[in-house]
């Protein structure tokens, strides 16, 4: 089903509010646990999740030296998620250390491994703001594609990248390594800090394996339409 393909961030600020957006929007399959709920609610959440037998994508977006990254990686791990990150900026150390840590925590708890994937540039980061601000003299595609390939040789699994650059990645990194987009907006949606977005459709279409969409269902004034919305247009993808 193209909805499977959806996962919808739960960027809200207590265990309450998670609870009841996980319950109004039943036919969801896939959440992403971000910063904001896990830092308010704890693991908690994660267990809330399971035993509604979500499948779970915990967005922490660890960065930082590679004794660090392993240990949380390992006792993220433990959890049983289905999908975690860290930044490609932790440098190459990290993330094979961050990998090997996954699988040791993942065996250490008996739960099946957590597919680790990298965030190559944050989808809120402009081409300009790269240039400019964070002093990258790379074109913003070629170092996305960079961080990508990176992130492939250190054994990672997949990548989280704009819908913008996924065909090159794609093509690049071939059809095993998973590619989680989001910065995705439908027509209709506010575009807020997302500066490098296309449409659901077009992001299926250009190559991604998920869409992260948060905002345009769970802020929406009626969530539930705007799942079905946005599960309309992906139907129509071919
Ligand atoms: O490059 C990235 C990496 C992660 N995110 C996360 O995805 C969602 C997007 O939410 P929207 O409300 O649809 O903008 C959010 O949780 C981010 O932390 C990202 O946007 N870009």
């Amino acid at each position: 089903m193209m909805t499977d393909k959806i996962i919808v961030a739960l960027d809200v600020g207590d265990e309450e509010s998670a609870i009841a957006l996980i319950d109004r929007l039943e036919s969801v399959t896939f959440w992403k646990v971000g910063l904001e709920l896990f830092t308010s609610a704890g693991p908690r959440i994660l267990q809330v999740l399971k035993s509604r037998q979500k499948q779970i994508f915990l967005d922490l977006k660890f960065h930082d030296i590679p004794n660090t990254v392993a240990g949380a990686c390992r006792s993220a791990a433990r959890y049983g998620v289905d999908l975690m990150t860290i930044h490609a900026t932790s440098g190459k150390d990290a993330l094979k250390a961050a990998k090997e840590a996954v699988e040791e925590g993942a065996a250490q708890a008996g739960v099946k491994p957590t597919k680790l994937i990298a965030v190559t540039v944050l989808t809120s980061i402009s081409a300009r703001q790269l240039a400019m601000d964070l002093k990258v003299p790379v074109e913003l595609p070629e170092y996305a594609l960079d961080m990508a390939l990176m992130a492939q040789e250190a054994g990672l699994d997949g990548a989280v990248c704009s819908p913008q650059e996924v065909t090159q990645l794609r093509q690049t990194c071939g059809d095993d390594f998973v590619l989680v987009c989001p910065g995705v907006r439908p027509t209709w949606a506010e575009q807020g800090d997302q500066k490098r977005s296309l449409t659901p459709a077009q992001a299926i279409q250009a190559g991604a394996d998920y869409l992260v969409i948060g905002r345009p269902i769970t802020a929406a004034a009626d969530p539930e339409l705007a799942w079905q919305r946005i599960s309309q247009e992906l139907a129509t993808v071919t």
